[in-house]
């Protein structure tokens, strides 16, 4: 293994010690005295099967597992729609090995791209405490030996994972879509949004371009955070080897989630190879996850998510894990926003299984974890082919296109490009692999915003002109929900177009397609102030402080005296967000933990 990958690993570990084992302690004792339907009573049983009477012969008399399916389709996210008729499929390839299967419960999904820039995207990151909440709802039916999990997107997965790792007694399989073909190329869509930005296209042309690019059902086809969940399914071995990235609606996708049936009956408590989620989620699959984040350019809001399912499983991974990682991983991949390419180019170059089989090689991955597919992770470095109806795997061979992969002895770059800065500011996370170089370090006066509608009129009123460092606050988990400022990211590269020095410093998230500008996100402490009076240093910025972000020695500083900063008083905080819901979501504001553990108001309180 890499030196810094074991000592990281190792470190986690230890600082796991506890967690963990009151976690494995918890899936020993579900396994035990799981409820289970042995153990359920007549009536309890009759309810059970009465919505699916055509299994209830098989349900009531077989012995083979009743498999629950978590589903998150809806007509909103163009990645879950393929998941309409997914339950039907599947109750029919449950039965070829004589199990059944059930749909458990839905659990809801925001389409981010839908809600961007607008109120909704304020309950998108608690919309993962919900669903890992719904996930529990659908599984505490106790009548299922296994799980398939259906979702894709940004904070369906992890939500599902939050919720599923608590039944982690039972065997599971995540069960993607894919992506849908390429359409228009996300660099020309980000050409004429920054068009629009300056009034040279009007309404109906981005409308048009921007219906080029989401033309149809699967998942957007950039490296955000969806595609970034399907890596780390991949690295983690918690679906099928290789389905993260094949099409909807083709032979091989059928195939695939056929597959991921026939194995998930294979391996419950009953079997030989017993192989429980609880198990599979690991220190070194947690590990294997930062890696591939790292090695593949992913989206920074797996800061977030990589801490809160490594929560929900008793292990503690912190910001501080990720930059040590980010130093020691090559950078593989460069899919956009991190190059031109889409996922539909960085599979056919190889895709995942040439990433793994690289990272296996030069010991960036831990290949000795429990996958749904058996105890070495080598099985995720083939991808699946079908040679008539029958599925296979096969090497990938070499890359297929070194503009977009390339191999570990020769990465684009010898580190991952995620950073932590610290500083008088707090702690923050940018991604500096999809920023040029020389924008490394940006130090320039702030202009300060509350609201990400304010920057926008900043710049079309043409106040932004000059070198800046734009700061908007009050954008953290307990003030509004911890929103994507993605809207930012067009005029902000106008400016940077014109020449002039730009970054973003907030204590909200970005989106995984952000890229070219500088960001420094996730800012904690954040700026509202906590249950003790105490609030993050970001909220004492002001407008005409000079403000340096520095990727390269990994620090962010408001250049004012110590002193004159304690002695400025802290700004009012925004009024409590309503409307849209969000009063609804305000338990979960209150709850919230700090970016850095995961953000998560639901697993703030439910540690073991
Ligand atoms: O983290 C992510 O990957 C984003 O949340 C993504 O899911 C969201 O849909 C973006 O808004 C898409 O980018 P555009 O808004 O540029 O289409
Ligand atoms: S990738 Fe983003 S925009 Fe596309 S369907 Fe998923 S959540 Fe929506």
């Amino acid at each position: 293994m890499n030196p810094a990958v074991q000592a990281v690993t190792d470190r986690i570990v230890a600082r796991s010690r506890d967690t963990r084992r009151a976690y494995l302690d918890l899936i020993e004792r579900e396994r035990d005295t799981w409820i289970g339907r042995p153990r359920l009573g007549c009536a309890n049983l009759a309810h059970a099967y009465a919505g699916t009477p055509e299994d209830r012969a098989a349900m009531r008399g077989g012995d083979g597992m009743n498999i629950g399916i978590v589903t998150s389709y809806n007509d909103m996210l163009s990645a879950h729609a393929v998941y309409y008729r997914y339950p039907e499929q599947m109750k029919v390839w449950a039965r070829e090995v004589g199990a059944t299967a059930q749909v458990a419960g839905g659990v809801p999904a925001m389409c981010d791209g839908v809600t961007q820039g607008y109120p909704g995207m304020e309950l998108s990151l608690f919309s993962r405490d919900t669903i890992a909440l719904s996930t529990a709802v659908a599984l505490s039916h106790g009548t299922f030996e296994g799980a398939a999990l259906l979702g894709i997107c940004d904070k369906i997965v992890p939500g599902l994972l939050m919720g599923a790792l608590r039944f982690g007694h039972l065997p599971m399989v995540m069960v993607p879509g894919g992506p849908m073909p390429s359409g228009l190329p996300n660099k020309d869509k980000a050409a004429v949004r920054e068009r629009y930005a300056v009034g040279q296209v009007g309404r109906e042309e981005l409308l048009e371009a921007e219906i080029g690019a989401y033309h149809s059902q699967g998942t957007c086809t950039f490296y955000g955070t969806a595609n970034t969940n399907q890596m780390m399914m991949e690295v983690m071995g918690l679906h099928m080897p290789g389905a993260a990235f094949v099409n909807p609606g083709t032979k091989l996708r059928q195939a695939l989630t056929r597959a991921a049936v026939h194995r998930l009956a294979a391996i419950g408590t009953s079997s030989q190879d017993y192989r429980p989620l609880g198990l599979c989620v690991d220190e070194k699959a947690i590990v294997n996850a930062a890696v591939g984040l790292l090695a593949t350019g992913g989206s920074t809001n797996h800061l977030l998510h990589v801490p809160a399912i490594a929560r929900a499983a008793g292990i503690v991974i912190d910001w501080e894990d990720f930059d040590r990682l980010s130093a020691a991983v090559p950078l593989l991949a460069r899919v956009y926003p991190n190059g031109s390419a889409d996922v539909n180019g960085f599979e056919a170059a190889g895709g995942m299984p040439y990433v793994i089989g690289e990272l296996l090689a030069s010991g960036h991955l831990h290949r000795d974890i429990m996958t749904i597919a058996g105890d070495d992770l080598s099985a995720y470095a083939n991808k699946p082919v079908l040679e008539g109806d029958a599925l296979g795997w096969v090497s990938p061979g070499a890359s297929g296109d070194d503009t977009i992969l390339r191999p570990a002895s020769a990465p684009f770059s010898p580190d991952g490009g995620m950073r932590i800065l610290q500083g008088n500011v707090g702690r923050a996370c940018i991604k500096v692999s999809a920023v040029e170089r020389d924008r490394w370090i940006v130090e320039a006066p702030a202009r300060v915003f509350d609201d990400q509608l304010d920057v926008l009129e900043a710049f079309k009123a043409g106040e932004l002109d000059q070198d800046v460092v734009v700061v908007v606050r009050f954008q953290g988990p307990r003030a509004n929900g911890m929103p994507e400022l993605h809207k930012l990211t067009p005029p902000l590269g106008v400016l940077q177009n014109r020449g002039f020095r730009v970054a973003l410093v907030t204590d909200g998230r970005m989106s995984g397609a952000s890229g070219k500008v500088p960001c420094a996100i996730h800012v904690s402490p954040e700026a509202l102030p906590n249950a003790q009076g105490v609030g993050g240093n970001i909220g004492l910025i002001r407008d005409g402080d000079m403000v340096r972000v520095d990727a390269v020695s990994g620090t962010l500083d408001v250049l004012a005296d110590a002193g004159v900063l304690a002695a400025r008083e802290r700004p009012t905080p925004p009024p409590a967000p309503t409307g849209m819901g969000r009063e609804l979501f305000g338990m979960f504001r209150a709850g919230a933990d700090e970016a850095e553990k995961g953000a998560s108001a639901m697993l703030a309180g439910a540690m073991l």
